[in-house]
């Protein structure tokens, strides 16, 4: 197969740099690059490298812009490595910060949260309990009693107000911690409506399951995945309460005795056939817990119309797995505990089942004040074993473990001697080392230092969702390189039916210059069929062209240098000759003189300028239209 220097005409120039390229370039762009720009270019200039070029779907692009993309991707690789970097720091800084704060605050606190009344038409003689903002007094009889919390809620707290202290233990439970939230009080006093709340007046667990996968979704150096376990405590007994509902809806002891409590070597406790289900969503947590909470035994008692004869725990697993963890998942339990109503028998008018029910909840509520007490004591041996519920929470009492219990009271003077029950038991849970009350001077230090880390935390939080957004944008950027990339880079398939054409090439080329830089490298000869290819003796003559152009360019050159070169008629110039003519007289100003520039033509062919830094040659005889593109088709095979 032969091809002429004519046929390396037909492709663009559109790189070609300096001096005698660039004078090419206005009139004849239409010379293959390999052929000029590469060959000559290396050959006049070493120092520049040749312009390889790749033939795709949407043109013909030089290899270098390829690897510009693919360096662009690297760049904002790294860019997004180092900014992940950075945003570790300052995650670890908040977390540590948090972590500090929630210790100096003491990792288990109690808070206090006082019912309001709920039946305006009964008279309220007196009012015995007056809140203030970590106090509670209590008048009794001519008495006053003062309990100091880490938190007082009034009548008046609403759930938003509970929910706010509650949230930096979930952050802490998604930093890895184990956390415990409990609502503990008399029947009645509204524990159930602060951990479950009401549609409109929604409690700690639907805020927190919203809560959870919202800062979920903010964080981009960890993901995290939840699952969710419900089970009762009744009479000493586990239940679970998401297993699939039995036939009988009868309390059947076989089914409620049936869970087994394990602890592995390390300390882990798992509640044997207890069901977990994945929550890919808040609005499925909230499904489970409802159908959960559905399935909760509720008695009627003479205190409260559905008064909860059980512990109801909640439990969220936390997996996070994240570039700050280098691979590693880290796994935390956040329990939400709706426990019993700690009332006196006597007062309920228990007999029976009900009272049975009452002293196993009576019982375990003291066994979790003993193990609290004895956490926050620091003593050695801590009776986790008393109780059932003690044993479950084993993992997430002690050792870094955040608690927060939540005592609730009521406010009427009829519930004055349940209300000092229920403030003696949050004494015990909050008994301190010494079992002193703190001294002022350190009281105020604490103060100061805790304030100082929530400012830390705040910056630190700033900065990380500064990074955040930066490696969004970043990732965004990475995300649209990679695609270009992969799809618009995409090697030309090998479709017989439309073989390239060096036209088309041109055409595409020429009408998406540099803007569009989508260009895809690919190795014809690879994925052409073995006919197309070019055989060895096309490519000698080939090469043998690329000289011949080489050298004329090279002459052409120095002739212009020189300013000396002149065509006579004798001098058999085919169309590239031609074109390569007018170069120079357009290089040597001979065409600037005003002179009308004469379209050169050969053998019937003539140019067409597609672009202004590209031609093309078309011919009006049909015969050689049919040649030159049988020609151009041989050309792009070959390339
Ligand atoms: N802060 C509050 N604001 C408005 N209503 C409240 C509040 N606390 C409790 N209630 C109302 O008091 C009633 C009893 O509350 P709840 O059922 O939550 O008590 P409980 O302590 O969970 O009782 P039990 O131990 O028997 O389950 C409910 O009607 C509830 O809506």
């Amino acid at each position: 197969m032969f091809i002429s220097s004519e046929e390396q005409i037909l492709f663009h120039s559109e790189h070609a740099s300096e001096n005698v390229i660039e004078a090419f370039k206005s009139t004849s762009s239409n010379l293959n690059p390999d052929s000029v720009n590469g060959s000559l270019a290396a050959a006049e200039f070493p120092d520049s490298p040749p312009v390889s070029t790749i033939y795709t779907d949407v043109g013909v692009i030089p290899e270098h812009e390829k690897d510009e993309q693919e360096q662009l991707i690297s760049n904002l690789e790294r860019e997004v490595k180092q900014l992940r970097n950075e945003q570790c720091v300052f995650d670890k800084k908040r977390r540590e910060a948090l972590s500090k704060i929630l210790d100096i605050k003491g990792s288990i606190r109690v808070f206090c949260r006082v019912r309001p009344f709920l039946l305006p038409e009964k008279r309220i003689t007196s009012e015995p309990v007056s809140a203030a903002s970590e106090r509670i007094r209590v008048k009794l009889g001519g008495t006053r009693k003062d309990f100091e919390f880490d938190k007082v809620f009034p009548q008046e707290a609403n759930q938003g107000s509970v929910f706010v202290e509650v949230e930096p233990v979930l952050r802490s439970a998604m930093d890895g911690h184990n956390v415990c939230v409990f609502a503990y009080g008399q029947t009645g006093t509204g524990k159930t409506f602060t951990m479950n709340g009401t549609n409109e007046h929604p409690g700690i667990i639907p805020r927190a399951l919203e809560e959870l996968f919202c800062q979920a979704s903010l964080e981009n150096s960890s993901s995290f995945t939840f699952s969710m376990s419900m089970l009762e405590v009744y009479m000493g007994s586990l239940r679970d309460l998401l297993a699939p509902r039995p036939c009988s809806k009868a309390y059947e002891p076989v089914t409620r005795c049936n869970l087994n409590i394990q602890t592995d070597p390390k300390g882990l406790v798992e509640v044997e056939g207890l069901s977990e289900v994945q929550i890919s969503g808040s609005a499925k947590a909230r499904w489970w817990y409802d159908k959960g909470r559905r399935a909760r035994s509720t008695s009627w008692t003479n205190v409260n119309e559905a008064s909860s004869r059980s512990h109801c725990l909640t439990r969220i697993t936390i997996f996070r797995r994240g570039y700050a963890l280098e691979g590693k998942s880290e796994i935390s339990k956040l329990w939400m505990v709706d426990l019993g109503g700690s009332e006196r028998l006597l007062k309920t008018g228990a007999v029976g089942l009900t009272l049975d029910e009452g002293r196993a909840i009576n019982l375990s509520l003291s066994a979790l004040a003993d193990v609290m007490a004895a956490l926050r004591r620091k003593r050695s041996h801590v009776p986790y074993r008393n109780s059932k519920l003690t044993q479950i929470l084993k993992d997430s009492l002690g050792n870094g473990s955040k608690v927060l219990m939540l005592v609730h009271i009521s406010p009427y003077e009829e519930d004055v001697c349940e209300t000092m029950c229920s403030l003696n038991f949050a004494k015990r849970a909050r008994a301190t080392e010494s079992n002193k009350e703190i001294p002022e001077e350190l009281r105020r230090q604490k103060e100061k230092k805790i304030m100082e880390l929530e400012e830390e935390m705040r910056e630190a939080e700033k900065e990380h969702q500064k990074l955040r957004d930066q490696i969004q944008k970043a990732e965004f950027k990475l995300d649209e390189q990679k695609k270009v990339l992969s799809t618009t880079y995409k090697p030309k398939e090998n479709d017989d039916s439309s073989p390239i054409s060096p036209k088309n090439n041109v055409k595409e080329v020429t009408e998406t210059p540099k803007a569009s830089k989508k260009y895809v490298k690919s190795n014809i000869s690879n994925s052409m069929p073995r006919f197309m290819t070019s055989t060895v003796a096309s490519r000698q003559r080939q090469s043998a062209s690329e000289r011949e152009i080489v050298g004329r360019s090279r002459s052409l050159r120095s002739a212009i240098t020189r300013g000396s070169l002149q065509f006579s008629g004798s001098q058999s110039l085919n169309c590239s000759d031609l074109r390569l003519k007018a170069v120079i007289q357009n290089s040597t100003g001979k065409s600037r003189l005003g002179e009308t520039t004469e379209t050169p033509k050969c053998n019937g062919l003539e140019s067409k300028s597609t672009h202004p830094g590209s031609r093309t040659i078309t011919s009006s005889e049909p015969n050689v239209a049919v040649t030159l593109r049988r020609h151009r088709r041989r050309m792009s095979d070959l390339i």
